[in-house]
């Protein structure tokens, strides 16, 4: 072979080895996004770097940074950062549906996310002429699947304007726009009227509220009476020992990789969500056998991170990724890393499954019915006008 054959024959085999490596090697999943497309949200290139700098600042010590209000006031703004640098990541590496699902023997890791997901609309009885709320929907993996299996419609929520958009591309892309509408807002504060749904779920998601109670009396808000609402929650099991320092370093780097404000115990919940006015129908932790491990998916993904690390790297280098993707990705690896090793000690669940009706007759209604049982009595006792209206607008 001639010196220049074999040049030519070298670099176009070099050509399609960095092609298969970086296009095909490096798609997504579900395709849609490809390492060379890698973005950071509405984050400029150039700010990449500080943003992902002050998102460590603030989440290295998550429990003691939402522990004072003003801090806690803040951690919206900062998960909206999280979602700039980790949302292509997460479609490039993981999917659209950005949450675990227990393993299904024989079946692909995209029929066990399904499964997880239609399992939300037929625990919350979704069908069609059904409204239904997805309370931080990220790019509506989930919001997709339910609106098809239900034949429900679906609002989505989330704080992150680019999810918005990705969210409401694939919709459409999937002919689904005229089912899933996806609008950007805090599930703190949510735009929407009370008692508007008939029903609402949130799959990974209220983990990024400082306060449960705050998320979950929203959600209460915005239901019909009677309606129902799952929620997928992170916790910490009975198992966690708050005095072992093993388990302790692994919660904090799971708080620390996923933007949680201080990880929540397995048996606060419930507790939390009666508070707001609902009733507990069920309460369960999907990940307990006979469910196949959730963490064998990030186990087996170990090969791949490794070639993804090359890819942002080279990437990177290139100028084709912004500066900064390369330590966003790292901190994803070691996120990884904590994630499954809370998975095999089992302190730690993110699919801790509650299931509540918010209840037809609101309690608040016959408290005053009673109250006003007592203010009768009260007067017919004989106290004088002034102490009954005083005693009467205490009791209501
Ligand atoms: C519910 C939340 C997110 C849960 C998961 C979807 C993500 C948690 C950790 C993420 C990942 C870790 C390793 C990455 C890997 C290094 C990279 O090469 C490809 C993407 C990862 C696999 C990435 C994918 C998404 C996660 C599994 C939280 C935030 C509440
Ligand atoms: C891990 S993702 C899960 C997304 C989706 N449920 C899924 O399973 O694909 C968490 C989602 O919660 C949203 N989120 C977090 N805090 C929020 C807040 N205060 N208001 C609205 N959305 C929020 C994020 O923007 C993100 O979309």
């Amino acid at each position: 072979m001639e010196w220049s054959t074999a040049v030519w024959t070298g670099g176009v085999a070099v050509a399609a080895a960095v092609y298969w490596f970086v296009w095909v090697m490096g798609a997504a999943e579900v395709k849609g996004k490809s390492a060379v497309d890698l973005k950071m949200g509405s984050i400029s290139n150039d700010k990449v770097k500080d943003k992902y700098t002050q998102y460590w600042s603030f989440f290295r010590r998550p429990k003691e940074t939402a522990a004072t209000a003003s801090s806690a006031e803040k951690v919206p703004a900062f998960v909206d950062t999280f979602y700039n640098l980790v949302t292509d990541i997460y479609e490039w590496g993981w999917g659209q549906s950005f949450h675990f699902s227990p393993s299904v023997p024989g079946r692909s890791h995209r029929d066990a996310t399904r499964l997880h997901e239609e399992r939300v609309a037929d625990l919350i009885t979704a069908r069609p002429g059904h409204r239904i709320l997805d309370v931080g929907c990220g790019v509506g993996g989930p919001m997709r699947a339910i609106a098809a299996h239900s034949g429900s419609q679906v609002v989505g929520i989330t704080i992150n304007e680019y999810q918005v958009a990705r969210a409401r591309a694939h919709n459409k892309k999937a002919g689904l726009d005229s089912k899933c509408e996806v609008v950007c807002g805090n599930f703190l504060k949510m735009p929407f009227e009370n008692a508007s749904f008939d029903g609402a779920y949130s799959i990974e998601a209220t983990c990024h509220a400082p306060r449960l109670e705050d998320v979950y009396a929203e959600v209460f808000r915005v239901l019909k009476p009677g309606g129902l609402y799952v929620s997928y929650e992170w916790v910490t099991t009975p198992l966690y020992q708050a005095e072992n320092p093993e388990h302790v370093e692994t919660i904090q780097g799971i708080e620390r990789g996923d933007a949680l404000p201080g990880l929540r115990a397995e048996e606060d919940i419930a507790s939390i969500a009666k508070s707001v006015g609902f009733e507990v129908v069920q309460e369960k932790d999907l990940a307990l056998p006979p469910a196949g491990p959730w963490w064998t998916r990030l186990k087996m993904g170990r090969i791949a991170y490794w070639r993804n690390h090359l890819v942002v790297c080279v990437l990177t280098a290139l100028r084709i990724a912004p500066k900064g993707v390369v330590e966003v990705h790292e901190m994803l690896y070691e996120t990884a890393r904590h994630l499954t090793n809370g998975g095999e000690t089992g302190i730690f669940t993110p699919m801790h499954m509650i299931l509540c009706r918010k209840p037809k007759i609101i309690r608040r209604r016959r408290r005053r019915w009673w109250s006003w049982m007592v203010i009768r009595s009260v007067i017919s006792a004989g106290f004088d006008l002034e102490e009954k209206i005083d005693f009467g607008v205490k009791l209501l």
